[in-house]
């Protein structure tokens, strides 16, 4: 059953408690972004925890390996259950930061991000990166699953080959995800929630057709409805 996590991507714990207040009976997963990480810290963290929701700390860290380690173990300590590195820092990066934390922390979900999805071809190109999204994601992804990683944060489009390759029990983390009707704004690409709970997501991400829809609890149930395959 693919999960919903709403990202929280607001400027202040004031605005996040309001939003956990309309929505916390909905969901069970909330994001916190470095939006509002930077404004407020880990007391946005330690607010969500004490309300009983998990978190995702979507920090992306990339950094050498002792620094992502270290800022892993912090946002572990401090309650985050899933974290993030870019894949891009590389094999070691990453098998560093599992090496150092999956003991101390067994149950915690350790992400790599692949391509980013408001990504498309152009920005491969850009940076001299080979070949299609899609194929990136899979190199990407497979550096991640060699370094003991969890899972990726892909596209819905890429959710398919993934799970082909590297088993349903590799972790798929889906952002980019419009219903039918809202605006990509600035994402590339995207997929609808009930698109991606077919092809497998075990979970996606929702930011802004809920938190700025005129009735976000509204916008909750509708993707929560999606979901129900
Ligand atoms: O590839 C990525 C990685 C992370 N994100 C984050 O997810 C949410 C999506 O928000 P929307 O408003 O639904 O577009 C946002 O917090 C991003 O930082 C992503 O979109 N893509």
């Amino acid at each position: 059953m693919t999960k919903l996590i709403v990202a929280l991507d607001v400027d202040s714990l004031t605005e996040a408690e309001e939003a956990v207040d309309k929505l916390g009976g909905k969901v069970t997963w909330f994001k916190v972004g470095k939006q509002l990480f930077t404004a407020e810290g880990p007391a946005i963290v330690k607010m969500l925890k004490n309300r009983g929701f998990k978190v995702f700390l979507d920090l992306k860290f990339h950094d050498i390996p002792n620094t992502v380690a270290q800022a892993v173990k912090s946002a572990l300590s401090i309650g985050a259950d899933m974290v993030n590195f870019h894949a891009t820092g590389g094999s070691e990066m990453m098998r560093v930061a599992v090496e150092k934390n999956r003991p101390n922390f067994p149950d915690a979900e350790l992400i790599a991000v692949t391509v980013l999805t408001s990504s498309g071809q152009s920005v491969l190109d850009e940076l001299h990166l080979s070949g299609t999204p899609e194929e990136a994601v899979l190199r990407f992804a497979g550096l991640a699953k060699n370094a003991g990683v969890d899972g990726v944060v892909c596209s819905a489009w890429e959710i398919e080959a993934l799970k082909k390759a590297y088993g349903t029990e590799f972790k798929v983390v889906v952002p980019g995800i419009r219903p039918k009707g809202s605006a990509s704004d600035d994402q590339k690409r995207i997929m609808t929630p009930r698109q991606a709970a077919e092809l497998g997501a075990d979970y996606i991400v929702v930011g802004r057709p809920i938190m700025k829809a005129s009735d976000p609890i509204a916008s909750v149930e509708a993707i929560l409805a999606e979901l129900q395959l």
